[in-house]
């Protein structure tokens, strides 16, 4: 549906997109994650038509899209602020594409109809936007987004604006519906929950780059590198010599996957792969501090501060957490050693997949759960 080839674009001194590649598969839901900066709302303008590209080109439907106008590309872009115009009721926002594009009054009507159905709105048309929640202004949005039936559907920050709640109910309701439509939806975020959550595919990105490519469970489970490994809020990283069935780090010797790389590297040992035991067993380490991760009560974040190494990070249950300021020994499970590429972002060709071109629902689903402030988070990932 959707390909960049080596787009470069740069603004001045800085390269917004350097020589990315990205494939977006009919009916699939691609995320785009990666921190303030790094790309990602002028790689969805690339595609739009909204910036020209410098090098590099855009295929929609494996046709060059260079010098094609926006209005030519057949593609829907919905923009975090909405912008709904404020002096049309509800239907005459939904209806404004398909009634530019020449529907008949009749036709159109029945179109807003059906989608205000679809986005959980029925009977709103006559609604102004400007009386609408701020969840309601973003399914009105969505629905004038749909309406002139796009084949590519681009979200920025789609639900960037609302109260975390209803984040997380949006975005099941948004995977539902894409899914039932089988609308292409390329979006982006900077809440990997919120990515998790919806994306077959998820591409992150860093300084203009794709870091990683992946299904939300390959990124989460095989994060390429420190730095997404760092984005996705992993911090329990090290250097590390890796030799046989062990590795080499600042917090001792810690037993690691038979699969691992050997020689020399990074490694992340993912929470809950921090067992914590009595103070006499394995790596000393004493309590800093208990987080609740996000709307779940019941799962904790201890904060360690071991007696070598940098501070640690464990996962477990309220009832088992220890007290802040005791003493606790540390055990390390492999399952939950990775080990990362280069500390820099560059992707670990061995653990970063090739980019998938295929169909609809070949992509895991990770549910909401709990998270450190996302709207859902990936840790309800198995
Ligand atoms: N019109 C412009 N003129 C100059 N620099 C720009 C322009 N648009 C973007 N940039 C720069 O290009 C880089 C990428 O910007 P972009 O808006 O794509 O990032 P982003 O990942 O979407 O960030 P955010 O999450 O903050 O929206 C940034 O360094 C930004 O300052």
């Amino acid at each position: 549906m959707l390909r960049l080839d080596a787009v470069t674009v740069s603004f001045g001194e800085r390269t917004a997109l350097d020589a990315v590649d990205l494939e977006v598969a009919e009916h699939d839901t691609v995320c785009v994650l990666g921190p303030s900066g790094s790309g990602k709302s002028t790689l969805l303008r690339v595609v739009a038509g909204l910036q020209e590209v410098h090098s590099g080109r855009v295929l929609l439907s494996g046709q060059d899209q260079t010098g094609v106008p926006p209005h030519r590309r057949g593609v829907g872009l919905m923009f975090q602020d909405h912008q709904l115009f404020p002096q049309r009721d509800v239907a005459g926002n939904v209806g404004f594409g398909p009634r530019t594009h020449g529907m008949g009054r009749a036709e159109a009507d029945r179109r807003v109809a059906e989608l205000l159905d679809l986005v959980g709105l029925p009977g709103a048309g006559r609604r102004a936007v400007t009386a609408l929640s701020g969840g309601e202004q973003q399914r009105v949005a969505l629905a004038r987004a749909l309406a002139p039936e796009p084949r590519l559907l681009m979200l920025d920050e789609p639900l960037g604006q609302l109260d975390r709640g209803l984040r997380e109910r949006l975005v099941v309701e948004l995977r539902g519906l894409f899914r039932r439509l089988g609308t292409t939806v390329l979006a982006v975020t900077h809440d990997h929950g919120e990515a998790f959550a919806l994306a077959d595919r998820v591409v992150v990105m860093e300084r203009g780059r794709i870091a990683q490519a992946g299904t939300p469970l390959e990124v989460w489970q095989r994060p390429a590198s420190a730095f997404v490994a760092r984005f996705l809020g992993f911090d329990n990283i090290t250097p590390a010599t890796v030799d046989g069935g062990t590795a080499d780090t600042a917090w001792g010797k810690l037993p690691v996957p038979d699969d691992i790389p050997q020689g020399g590297g990074q490694v992340l040992v993912r929470p809950g792969g921090v067992l914590l035991r009595e103070p006499r067993e394995g790596l000393r380490c004493t309590v800093e501090a208990r987080t609740f991760r996000g709307g779940d009560a019941s799962t904790v974040t201890v904060l360690l501060r071991p007696d070598a190494g940098p501070p640690l990070e464990a996962a477990c249950t309220l009832r088992d957490a220890p007290q802040e300021g005791a003493e606790v020994g540390v055990v390390f499970d492999p399952r939950e050693v990775v080990a990362l590429g280069d500390p820099h972002g560059a992707p670990d060709a061995a653990h970063t997949p090739a980019p998938r071109t295929a169909g609809p629902g070949q992509g895991p689903l990770v549910r909401p759960g709990p998270g450190d402030g996302g709207a859902v988070s990936p840790e309800a990932a198995p």
